[in-house]
């Protein structure tokens, strides 16, 4: 549905654009310049009175990012919003324990808000947040929707500090929505509203390692507690969110390394981009030759790499019954500013400028994963999301002038 606004003088038009936004040409190229409203004819006048009429037609993206707690959704999006310039901040004057993150481009909206039982609630009940019985679908769904369709929403809050449901906060329609959490492709409804879908798969292990770096070293957890709500989640990640894995349009998989035989400390990583052929606005990263199988060692002369190395391989597989293409990178890196030399290599990376992907990463180095396929493989997939955003609004916009033209 486009949101419609009628303009009876050219000034009228002009005044609501001019001071709103630096970028208003861009907003003016998302619009629809439409026709001489029948409504407008001069009182007494049988002549129709020139006006423009200016239709926002759903001009929001929505990505959807699916993964479990503590898996990276929050270094993900902070590489995301890098891509896209300018940082992500909580609505301004608003809850501090909002969980919304805002910048210029980006909204990013953690559908743990969407909980429909609190802490409380959950223990009373016996389920866990992961249980879709303890989530407002129906809301959600409705709130995408609306936001998709240009329209602001009074979002609840999930306050983790608290554990309790705070009152709402007013969201508007960003250029590009990204809704991050448990269940972005569970109901399928929410899952037809996404443009693009990715999943952050990271294995038992690894999780368990990582969740031992945070929650042991940050948090002050026990071994014994953080084993403990790992189990505890487990059959209903398995029941709940690891499925929805067959609807993404990229993964990320994180896996131990390959590289130390029997390794398990989660500090080498082996991960694998998976890339779903055929998806709209989407042109999958590959490496020397697109469709091929490749394994690449590239440490050497250009590349400085200390034990165990680093391997890259790419070809197609099936997945879910799709195809697709992987690129995987087994190992990390010891020098970023080398990473040029694997840039170089790649191919169909939506830069915008030779090295971009090295830039990103060199830019936030000390994020968690900047030294292995983690990092590498989140900014690229940054890079995809802008791509497929400037294709969409392009798209948009060249639509009804091709329907005029018609
Ligand atoms: N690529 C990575 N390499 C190593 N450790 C990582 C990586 N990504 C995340 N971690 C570890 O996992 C922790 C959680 O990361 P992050 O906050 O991005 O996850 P999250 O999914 O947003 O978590 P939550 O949902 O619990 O807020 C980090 O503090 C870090 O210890
Ligand atoms: O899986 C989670 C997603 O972040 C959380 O455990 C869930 O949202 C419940 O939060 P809390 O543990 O703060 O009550």
């Amino acid at each position: 549905m486009a949101a419609c606004t009628v303009y009876t003088t050219t000034t009228h038009f002009l005044n609501s654009i001019s001071s709103s936004s630096p970028s208003w040409r861009a907003q003016l190229k998302q619009h629809v310049v439409l026709y001489s409203s029948p409504n407008s004819r001069k009182s007494g006048s049988s002549r129709r009175r020139p006006c423009l009429v200016t239709c926002s037609v759903g001009d929001t993206v929505v990505i959807g990012l699916a993964a479990d707690s503590g898996c990276g959704k929050s270094t993900f999006m902070r590489r995301l919003t890098s891509v896209f310039g300018g940082a992500a901040e909580p609505p301004r004057g608003g809850n501090p324990d909002s969980n919304t993150l805002i910048s210029d481009t980006t909204t990013v909206i953690c559908l743990d808000d969407y909980h429909s039982l609190d802490r409380t609630g959950r223990k009373e009940k016996g389920v866990t947040a992961l249980d879709p019985r303890a989530n407002d679908f129906d809301l959600m769904y409705e709130q995408v929707k609306a936001l998709k369709e240009g329209k602001a929403v009074d979002k609840p809050i999930y306050n983790h500090v608290t554990g309790l449901l705070d009152p709402p906060e007013l969201i508007k329609p960003p250029k590009i929505l990204v809704i991050e959490g448990l269940h972005p492709m569970f109901d399928q409804r929410v899952r037809d509203l996404l443009d693009f879908s990715i999943y952050l798969d990271i294995s038992n292990e690894v999780k368990f390692a990582w969740k031992i770096q945070r929650d042991m070293a940050e948090r002050g957890h026990s071994l014994e507690s953080i084993k403990a709500s790992i189990e505890a989640r487990k059959p209903d990640f398995d029941a709940y969110i690891d499925p929805q894995k067959q609807y993404a349009d990229a993964v990320i998989e994180v896996l131990p390394t390959q590289l130390i035989p029997g390794d398990n400390e989660g500090k080498i990583l082996r991960v694998r981009l998976i890339m779903k052929e055929g998806v709209k606005y989407f042109n999958p990263v590959y490496l020397f030759d697109e469709g091929s199988t490749v394994s690449w060692i590239p440490c050497g002369r250009k590349l400085t790499c200390s034990y165990p190395g680093i391997k890259f391989t790419y070809g197609p597989e099936t997945y879910f019954g799709h195809e697709v293409s992987v690129l995987e990178m087994d190992g990390q890196f010891d020098r970023l500013d080398e990473l040029i030399y694997v840039e170089s290599h790649l191919s169909n990376l939506s830069s915008k400028f030779y090295g971009e992907v090295t830039q990103q990463m060199l830019k936030h180095s000390e994020f968690p994963g900047s030294s292995n396929g983690t990092g590498l493989f989140q900014t690229i997939v940054g890079l995809k999301i802008r791509d497929l955003y400037e294709q969409i609004t392009e798209a948009k916009a060249s639509a009804p002038l091709q329907a005029s033209k018609a």
